[in-house]
């Protein structure tokens, strides 16, 4: 029997080449971010037929008496199989869920729920968690392309794994390094590979395998059940990277539905733009598997940026604001800037040229983002992967809603703040 409270958490990521391509089959290239997902499993309150979701970061708050729930739909022998890529959502299940929701009209809330639901039914039973409380903070801004939806899927998908007893206790520190992936973290990927299809219909994968495993990866899905092939890229070289969120927002079912009605519609055009997107992805991969850039292999890099922009607009899927970050960075001459993520909104990264990238001319440039109300961020890439923190003490559901700021949530909880946590 799992004890309670404990908390996971997992990273958002950054896609630096091959956003949409990566839904066809192309590879693409992205790096887990510092920026992460916190989910606290607690008993928090006192009654034990009553189940309590918190998710201050989207105005959440829920209850269900867990006898609503459908647990009959599964026995214990499919709560222990691994589902393979191209399985699809149960569909008496989504009819379960879909009237157990029915009275939420919020998209944003909606979808968190499904998700919640759908992974919590699959994978634990009633008594696994019956009388729980489960609270998400996250550190990252939710629906801006820095794949919040695949950070919170991968912390309910190994909470639920933990609780329902198919993974064991994490035991990997910080700073250890491996060199093979754990069976666990596969089991958890491929969980959460579904809470992502809870997310929108058609995920690659790529961000949740970036969720789980962290690190930096090239990334493809195969066609039917084969297994997505993952390269990790251990040594990245140092990419000066500056992210700025438009602040509009945006989801990315939308933006993945508009793409495949032109891939639809325009078949012949769209094949020749993705199989450009794989050029691109591959050529960047070659370039960056090199430790250090010199500036004829920085400067190819940045060309690559720019086309994958491009090529991104031309699907569709850029807004004016995105087009105003690369414009006041292309007029400043700071770097070569692109959307990143699924796009309409959300957030874009500038690979800034570090020769022509004043102070100065990056102040002036941070001041335009300020007044249009865009917000930049500083992190790292290629942080750790899914992690577990137990013998918690000091942390209630209560406490950490009301948590105010990125700041606060890391103190209190954080990966880079406590070293007790163990990754899987
Ligand atoms: N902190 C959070 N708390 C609860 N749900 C969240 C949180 N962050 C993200 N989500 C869920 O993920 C969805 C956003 O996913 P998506 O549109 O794919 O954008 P992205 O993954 O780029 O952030 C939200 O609508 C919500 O359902
Ligand atoms: C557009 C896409 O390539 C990435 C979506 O990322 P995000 O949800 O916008 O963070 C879709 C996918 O690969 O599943
Ligand atoms: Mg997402």
């Amino acid at each position: 029997m799992v004890s309670v409270p404990f908390l996971t958490s997992a990273p958002g990521k950054v896609i630096i080449f091959g956003e949409h391509s990566a839904v066809y089959h192309k590879p693409a290239i992205a790096a887990a971010l510092s920026l992460r997902t916190y989910l606290l499993a607690s008993r928090d309150n006192d009654d034990t037929n009553t189940l309590f979701l918190e998710f201050p970061d989207i105005q959440f708050s829920y209850k269900w008496a867990t006898s609503d729930l459908p647990w009959q739909l599964f026995g214990e022998h499919s709560r222990k199989r691994q589902p393979s890529a191209d399985e699809e959502l149960n569909p008496e299940l989504v009819d379960a869920l879909n009237s157990l929701l029915s009275k939420i009209d919020s998209p944003i809330q909606y979808s968190a729920a499904f998700m919640f639901l759908y992974l919590l039914v699959s994978l634990c039973e009633e008594k696994d968690v019956a009388g729980l409380t489960f609270t998400v903070r996250s550190t990252l801004p939710v629906g801006a392309g820095l794949g919040s939806s695949a950070s919170v899927s991968v912390c309910f998908a190994s909470a639920f794994c933990y609780l329902g007893g198919h993974i064991q206790e994490p035991t990997l520190k910080a700073d250890d390094v491996t060199v093979k992936d754990s069976e666990q973290c596969l089991f958890i990927d491929a969980w959460a590979l579904m809470g992502e299809k809870c997310s929108h219909g058609n995920p690659s994968g790529i961000d949740n395998a970036v969720a789980t495993h962290g690190g930096a990866v090239m990334f493809q899905r195969m066609e039917s059940s084969v297994p997505s092939i993952r390269t990790s890229m251990r040594n990245l070289p140092p990419l000066n990277l500056l992210l700025t969120n438009t602040k509009t927002p945006r989801s990315t079912a939308a933006l993945v539905a508009n793409v495949s009605k032109i891939v639809t519609e325009f078949p012949k055009p769209s094949g020749l733009i993705l199989e450009t997107m794989e050029a691109i992805a591959r050529e960047a991969y070659t370039l960056m598997l090199r430790p250090f850039l010199d500036k004829q292999s920085k400067n190819r890099l940045m060309e690559l940026i720019r086309l994958n922009h491009g090529l991104l607009v031309s699907l569709g899927v850029s807004h004016p604001n995105l087009e105003r970050v690369k414009l006041w960075s292309d007029e400043l001459q700071i770097g070569q800037t692109k959307l990143t993520g699924a796009g309409g909104g959300g957030c874009a990264i500038t690979l800034i040229d570090d020769d022509a990238a004043t102070p100065e001319k990056l102040r002036q440039l941070e001041e335009k983002y300020n007044q249009a109300g865009f917000e930049t961020f500083k992190t790292t890439l290629g942080g750790k992967g899914v992690g577990l923190l137990t013998e918690i003490t000091t942390i209630t559901s209560e406490k950490l809603c009301r948590l105010h700021n990125r700041n606060e949530i890391e103190a209190a909880v954080g990966c880079s703040a406590l070293p007790q946590w163990r990754y899987w």
